[in-house]
């Protein structure tokens, strides 16, 4: 599978100094965040790129283009190759202040290898902001969680979440996960088995964990969220335009995120810019297999009925992902 990276692994800051943000570019924001920066914005100044926080406070990182390209290229990024990189699609050179900022247009179908006729997206950090999911879905599902299993305990849906997390909970323990709290027996009383669940929900919320059991239940806690109008999810602005553009054009568009599929069709049903699931053709989820191992998207591969996973090109913001996507590319096709 071919990937298109959104981010890198943090590297440390090359140069002491102190930038100052006039215009922001949109790739590098995206590189950036990969820093661990987030809402670190960034600016072509120069000859180099020079990193500020959106609120325009001073960052101490000063990034010289040449050696950026350097980093880029030994983790795969060729630029010379067309499908990669905003700086193929320069529009205009310009100086605002002293300072030389460069447009670029966004990548264009066109970029696209002949056969790769498959998009598969990830979510969080994608196409949508980091900051929707930790700052507003984690919260409302750790706020929620007592609620939603109490209003449906005795539902076939609550309980065969309940099932996935005692199993979960007894692995973790076993494997001497922190955090982990044992679950009490399946005859205990309801408010006992509702308090041990939702402390280790909250556990495993705060240490991010992409498991199955954690992601089914909180895709059912939002989804009262999203009934009542408490959340609508956010979608960058570019995601829209581009959707359309690659389903008009005859592209296959999927996601493939940690969130269940149920979530994945509540945040693509509730967008910010309306209902864009029709322009999806299908979702994937962590039951395919996690997103850091290249067997998932193998997996996906053939299940798309493809003939190699070269033939998807897979967007997303964590290089481990990327990796793991460009290695499925190597994997035994097994029919
Ligand atoms: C389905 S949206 C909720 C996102 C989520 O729960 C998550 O863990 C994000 O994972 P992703 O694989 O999209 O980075």
């Amino acid at each position: 599978m071919l990937y298109f990276v959104l981010s890198t692994p943090p590297l440390p800051p090359l140069l002491p100094k102190y930038s100052k943000c006039t215009d922001c570019d949109s790739f590098f924001f995206f590189f950036f965040k990969a820093y661990r920066m987030r809402n670190a914005r960034s600016v072509i100044y120069s000859h180099g790129i020079n990193a500020c926080r959106s609120n325009l406070s001073e960052f101490p990182v000063e990034c010289h283009q040449y050696l950026l390209k350097e980093k880029l290229y030994t983790l795969g990024f060729d630029q010379s190759f067309p499908g990669h990189g905003p700086l193929h699609n320069v529009e205009s050179y310009n100086y605002k202040n002293g300072r030389r900022v460069v447009k670029a247009r966004a990548l264009h179908e066109s970029a696209l290898q002949p056969l790769q006729r498959y998009i598969l997206l990830d979510i969080e950090g994608t196409t949508t902001p980091i900051s929707f999911v930790t700052d507003v879905l984690f919260p409302y599902a750790r706020n929620n969680v007592r609620k939603h299993l109490s209003a449906t305990y005795d539902t076939e849906e609550t309980k065969a979440d309940i099932k996935l997390l005692r199993a979960q909970v007894e692995d973790d323990l076993k494997q001497g996960v922190i955090g982990a709290i044992p679950i009490p027996p399946e005859d205990a009383e309801k408010e006992e088995m509702i308090s041990s669940l939702a402390a280790n929900v909250e556990e495993m919320i705060k240490a991010d964990r992409k498991i199955t059991a954690l992601k089914q239940l909180q895709g059912h806690v939002w989804r009262t969220g999203f009934q009542t109008k408490e959340l609508e999810a956010v979608v960058y602005e570019d995601v829209p335009e581009a959707l359309r553009k690659w389903h008009a054009s005859g592209l296959k568009v999927y996601i493939y995120s940690s969130g269940s599929i149920e979530a994945q069709k509540l945040i693509f049903g509730n967008s910010n810019y309306g209902d864009l699931r029709k322009y999806l053709c299908g979702f994937f989820d962590t039951t395919i297999g996690n997103k850091k191992e290249a067997r998932s998207y193998l997996e996906i591969s053939q299940s798309l009925g493809v003939d190699s996973p070269t033939e998807v090109l897979f967007f997303t913001d964590i290089y481990q992902e990327a990796i793991a996507a460009k290695e499925a590319g190597k994997l035994k096709w097994h029919y």
